[in-house]
């Protein structure tokens, strides 16, 4: 690939037109910003160059900073690595330049990209451009005066809404609300432009710079409400967060001291930002996500994927139904088989009730809504079949019917038909016994709600051919999931590496902890819920037949607690029965439900693990460690088992399938900040006190003593059965 750099031509009219070339997204790297200063020096003091245009090669004006930049300043702790943009680029170069300067912007211009394009005089840009400011999501916050520049081109509270919640809006949006001058076509795009600019020059349009702008900031009084209200908002829904309430601030310096005290205070607080370890999580998130799609042996060995035009879906239960509304919703055409018109009837109810949600709450319109229900049919029986291109079995966890079910897929499927079933923990392997088409059969593990959450666990055999894992990947991006390739075992990655999650949270209850408590201080930890809350959600039959599966498969550190059995046998049933640990009101929050104590009680006594028959006593702190050290042992094993391709790919899957919070970089990751060494003699203190179930594995003991992190690769070597 050609080294990053910037042109300048100037034409004939006197426009220069500077360039930035650095595929595929016009990345703003270090030898970007060094060429886009010399550029415009250059442009500046030319006295052929009346005005300039400021563009992206390849139909994409840019991706903002080099975020590679932030992963090396993280690496060696130094933040002097950071350019200084701000004030010598985009404020004395671009914005106070004595020639008019416009942005022709195309494709998007995000983060730094969009700044670039605030500081200029004027912004031209094609139809359908993306334009937001998404750094929160990268743990720092604009750093090239785009919380400056945002709210006095767009006003206060829409620029708050689109960097906290870091949401791009389109270049006809952007037009209506004062951030893009006019939307023309992509052939026009320069032409407009250069005409733009020399028009500025001539006077004959406005020479504006952003930064003096106030006219749309309203008053001190009215600005300092909005504010406050933005305040309390990213405390309830980012508490753990810097960036959100860093923000705020440093956007009022500006309101308050004017704009470029706040351009001061803005680079000031993102050098802060970026050192921390919430950027430093969110940042290997990013990274780790796009490192899923590189798949050795399978996404590097000139293969291409072939088109799935059309997905019978097996089952039409919750995940069924759910995998079927993943697919309409892209175009992809289904068949969704049940056993008789009873239950098909109710999956295609289920399927139509979760587009018309998405309607509802205006993530999806009418009109697809309607398109994506016409690509839908219901059948009984496999005439369809003859000419799918893929199958996703999703029926219950049942070895023999899932067996049946691949043995009859095999005949009445084309050859090239990928057989994939949605089973949460069964052997692969096993579920394909009864064929002999092992090369095409694969896992499609799904997280329920199918049609929200966005991760696919592709389990593949040592059978599974590489091209059908690429279709599926494929498959799995055009539905809008992240692709996650991993090896087959009981669990496979995320259900395996959280198995020991709710195990240990039962393990604390029966030695003294209380449930809430422990709910608690998880949710102050960064996940959504609790582990008993989310008990109560799954259900308690699916938490007695996946914890079942887990003793049967590491009965040498399964801790067999007997509260959901006592649970079930009081006639609870959690969030499906309205009776749970916790109860449950139509309109109010899950409140702990205290006539559940009892049980609790009996719980313990049955267990009879509290040392000297009192409760433990336990600091929030611990109480989270003692829950997430397991889960990170158990990660260990699924490491050197080669499960997964690469730690973060299991950093990713704890992200996006358990909800562990993005901003600790997944479990591998945050299990490294925290430290290999503490983690294993927490665990083997524990281990002495409360039993197996603790104990360090071998690969935590090895790297905790070697002082190697736990994602760093594991040799083939070492790998005890290569999976991948
Ligand atoms: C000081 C400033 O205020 C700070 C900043 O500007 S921070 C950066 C702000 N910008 C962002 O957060 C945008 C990040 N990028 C994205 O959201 C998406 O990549 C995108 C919408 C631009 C493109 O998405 P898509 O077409 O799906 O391609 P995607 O696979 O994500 O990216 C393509 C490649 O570009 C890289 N890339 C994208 N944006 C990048 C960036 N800002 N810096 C470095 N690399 C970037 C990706 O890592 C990927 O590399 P790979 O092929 O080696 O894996």
């Amino acid at each position: 690939m050609a080294a990053p750099r910037v042109t300048m031509e100037v034409g004939n009219d006197g426009v220069a037109i500077i360039t930035l070339i650095n595929p595929p997204v016009n990345a703003l790297a270090i030898p970007i910003v060094a060429g886009l200063k010399d550029k415009f020096e250059e442009a500046t003091s030319r006295d052929d160059v009346k005005a300039i245009v400021l563009t992206g090669n390849g139909g994409r004006f840019s991706g903002g900073f080099d975020i590679n930049v932030f992963q090396k300043v993280h690496g060696a702790g130094d933040v002097s690595l950071m350019p200084d943009v701000s004030v010598e680029l985009v404020v004395n170069l671009i914005e106070d330049c004595k020639k008019p300067i416009v942005a022709a912007v195309e494709g998007l211009a995000l983060g730094g990209g969009l700044e670039l394009a605030m500081g200029c005089h004027a912004r031209i840009a094609a139809p359908k451009t993306q334009l937001g400011l998404p750094e929160l999501t990268l743990g720092v916050i604009p750093g090239f005066g785009g919380t400056q520049r945002l709210p006095r081109l767009v006003g206060l509270s829409k620029a708050i809404e689109m960097m906290l919640l870091s949401k791009s809006i389109t270049s006809e949006e952007g037009w209506k609300l004062g951030l893009i001058d006019a939307v023309v076509t992509s052939e026009e795009l320069l032409k407009v432009s250069r005409l733009w600019a020399l028009d500025i020059a001539a006077r004959r349009k406005p020479w504006i710079r952003s930064l003096h702008r106030t006219d749309k900031l309203g008053s001190l009084s009215e600005a300092r409400e909005v504010l406050k209200l933005a305040r309390l908002q990213a405390k309830k829904t980012a508490p753990n967060m810097p960036q959100h309430q860093a923000c705020l601030d440093v956007i009022e310096e500006g309101i308050v001291h004017g704009g470029y005290s706040g351009v001061l205070k803005e680079a000031k607080v993102f050098k802060e930002l970026v050192m921390l370890d919430t950027s430093r999580g969110l940042v290997h998130v990013f990274f780790a996500q796009r490192a899923t799609s590189k798949v050795p042996n399978v996404t590097d060995i000139g293969l291409k994927p072939r088109g799935v035009r059309k997905v019978a879906v097996i089952g039409g239960g919750l995940m069924g139904s759910g995998i079927a509304t993943a697919h309409i919703l892209n175009n992809i055409y289904v068949v969704l088989k049940e056993v008789n018109s009873e239950y098909l009837l109710k999956g295609i109810k289920t399927i139509e009730a979760n587009v018309r949600g998405l309607v509802t709450r205006g993530k999806l319109t009418q009109d697809k809504a309607n398109n994506a229900l016409k690509m839908l049919k219901g059948v009984l029986d496999y005439s369809e079949f003859k000419d799918v291109d893929m199958v996703i079995e999703a029926v219950i966890e049942s070895v023999p019917l899932k067996q049946k079910i691949f043995s009859e897929l095999e005949k009445a499927c084309p050859p090239h038909c990928i057989l994939a079933t949605n089973t949460s923990t069964i052997d692969l392997n096993i579920v394909g016994e009864k064929t002999s088409s092992q090369d095409r059969i694969i896992g499609a593990h799904f997280f329920s709600p199918a049609h929200v959450m966005p991760l696919l666990e592709i389990v593949r055999t040592e059978r599974t051919s590489a091209q059908v894992i690429l279709d599926l990947m494929t498959v799995g991006k055009i539905i809008k999931k992240v692709p996650v390739v991993v090896g087959n075992c009981t669990g496979f990655a995320v259900n395996r590496a959280f198995f020991p999650y709710s195990q240990s949270a039962r393990l604390l209850v029966s030695l003294g902890v209380d449930v809430f408590r422990i709910d608690s201080a998880i949710r102050s930890f960064g996940l959504p819920i609790g582990p008993f809350q989310l008990l109560d959600l799954a259900g308690y039959g699916v938490a007695a037949a996946t914890s079942k599966e887990f003793d049967k498969a590491f009965p040498d550190r399964s801790f067999q607690s007997p509260l959901v059995d006592l649970l079930l046998k009081s006639g609870r049933n959690g969030k499906a029965n309205g009776k749970g640990l916790y109860t449950y009101e139509k309109g109010s929050k899950p409140k702990p439900d205290p006539s559940v104590l009892p049980i609790i009680e009996e719980c313990r006594r049955l267990s009879n693990i509290m040392p000297g028959g009192k409760p433990i006593s336990v600091t929030e702190k611990e109480i989270v460690e003692m829950i997430l050290f397991p889960v990170v042992n158990e990660s260990c094993r699924v490491l050197e088992e080669g499960i997964v391709v690469r730690a973060s790919d299991l950093d990713v899957a704890s992200v996006l399938g358990m909800s562990f919070p993005s901003y600790r970089g997944g479990i591998v990751f945050w299990a490294d900040v925290v430290g290999a060494n503490y983690v294993y003699t927490s665990l083997k203190k524990w281990s002495q006190l409360y039993g197996n179930f603790f104990k360090p594995s071998r690969f935590l003991e090895e790297r905790a003593t070697k002082g190697i992190p736990l994602s760093a690769p594991v040799s083939s070597s070492s790998t005890s059965r290569a999976r991948l």
